[in-house]
């Protein structure tokens, strides 16, 4: 019965909407899936070949056509829980039209991991301040996860977290299957910066292997990137966390480490010399780590944390200094 589904709307069209859009149609008959993206071309293929034809495109995606849209309050009203999976950098203006009103009773779910720029605020917050969402309203899905491998259906583990237990466990139920298993977490904030920060960490990562460091720099780098995550994390948000949890130390590993990571490519050719804007068009993708190491420069002049590396990607790429340099003076602060 239509009534008695479950009622999700994905908002974005890049590779993550695809893969989540994936995970909860494979879940049954029991959801509903409304896709919002913004490219008419893109949906107009979709209803006819049932692909994504620039996003994960060789992925059949099982959706009735009719719910995909590319209106944004369409899709919304007609759902209870709302995912969220567009680069943080253009969210304020995809959401321009949505009121407070139109959110209000929902579900908002964030698969995002960047910060809203001028706020600077993660995704939880900014639905707070900007939507009045209540926090126990909201959740984040983060951890190890690269929507390629989805795709594949390999064996992948997502971390939901929210204030509220009962939220948390709904959407861990939405996307648990066979190649997804789901933990919980109540660490919202935590969560969030983490998955932020580990972005410019495999910027630098890819920045390194670039400039043709080899495997023992990159362990030295990771292992002093998880520390400095750590610090961060515990002065803006000072709870009792295990920064070995996947979704912290996971999520670093894997965004640094996989062929697929945007933020690893996107370093990868700054060290090898591409200017960021010839990064950018060469890649169809959005690496966030460029977006949120500006956000963090500026939110870090209030909490003075010690921050060594995620300050030389700042200055590789906003301060114009050269990679070569840069790295080589960043070398002399690790062990
Ligand atoms: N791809 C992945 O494996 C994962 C991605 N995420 C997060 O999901 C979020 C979405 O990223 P992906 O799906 O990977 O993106 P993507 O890199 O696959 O695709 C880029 C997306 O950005 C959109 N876009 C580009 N320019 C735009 C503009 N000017 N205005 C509005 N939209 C624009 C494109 O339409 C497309 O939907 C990011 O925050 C990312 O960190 C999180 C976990 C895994
Ligand atoms: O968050 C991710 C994996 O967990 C995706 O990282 P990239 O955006 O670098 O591909």
């Amino acid at each position: 019965m239509e009534e008695n589904k479950t009622r999700v709307a994905v908002i974005g069209g890049g590779s993550w909407a695809t893969a989540i859009v994936k995970i909860i149609t494979d879940n049954g008959r029991s959801n509903k899936v409304i896709w919002w993206m913004r490219n008419q071309e893109a949906i107009d293929h979709l209803k006819k070949y049932h692909r994504n034809p620039r996003y994960l495109s060789y992925l059949e995606i099982n959706i009735e056509p009719g719910n995909i849209t590319s209106d944004l309050k369409e899709a919304i009203s007609g759902a209870d829980i709302i995912v969220l999976a567009i680069p943080a950098a253009f969210l304020q203006d995809a959401l321009a039209e949505i009121s407070a009103d139109d959110l209000k009773g929902k579900v908002i779910v964030s698969a995002i991991k960047g910060f809203v720029p001028q706020d600077n605020l993660i995704i939880g917050e900014f639905l707070h301040k900007q939507y009045s969402v209540p926090f126990d309203k909201v959740a984040v899905i983060s951890g190890p996860c690269h929507a390629e491998e989805v795709a594949l259906e390999k064996l992948s583990y997502l971390t939901i977290a929210s204030q509220s237990q009962d939220v948390s466990c709904l959407i861990a139920s939405l996307l648990s299957n066979r190649y997804i298993k789901t933990t919980t977490s109540d660490d919202i904030y935590g969560t969030e910066y983490a998955a932020v920060l580990k972005n410019i960490f495999a910027v630098a990562s890819g920045i390194c292997h670039g400039l043709g460091y080899g495997d023992n720099f990159q362990a030295v780098l990771i292992s002093n990137a998880i520390q400095e995550i750590k610090r961060f994390v515990d002065a803006v948000h000072p709870i009792d966390r295990d920064i070995k949890d996947s979704a912290y130390l996971g999520d670093l590993l894997v965004t640094a480490y996989s062929q697929f990571s945007r933020n690893r490519t996107f370093g990868n050719m700054i060290g090898k010399g591409y200017s960021v804007k010839s990064a950018q068009f060469e890649m169809n993708m959005v690496a966030e780590g460029y977006y949120a190491v500006k956000c963090l420069h500026e939110i870090n002049r209030n909490h003075k944390v010690y921050m060594p590396i995620s300050r030389a990607v700042y200055a590789i790429l906003y301060e114009n200094i050269s990679p070569t340099v840069e790295i080589r003076l960043l070398s002399e602060k690790l062990s």
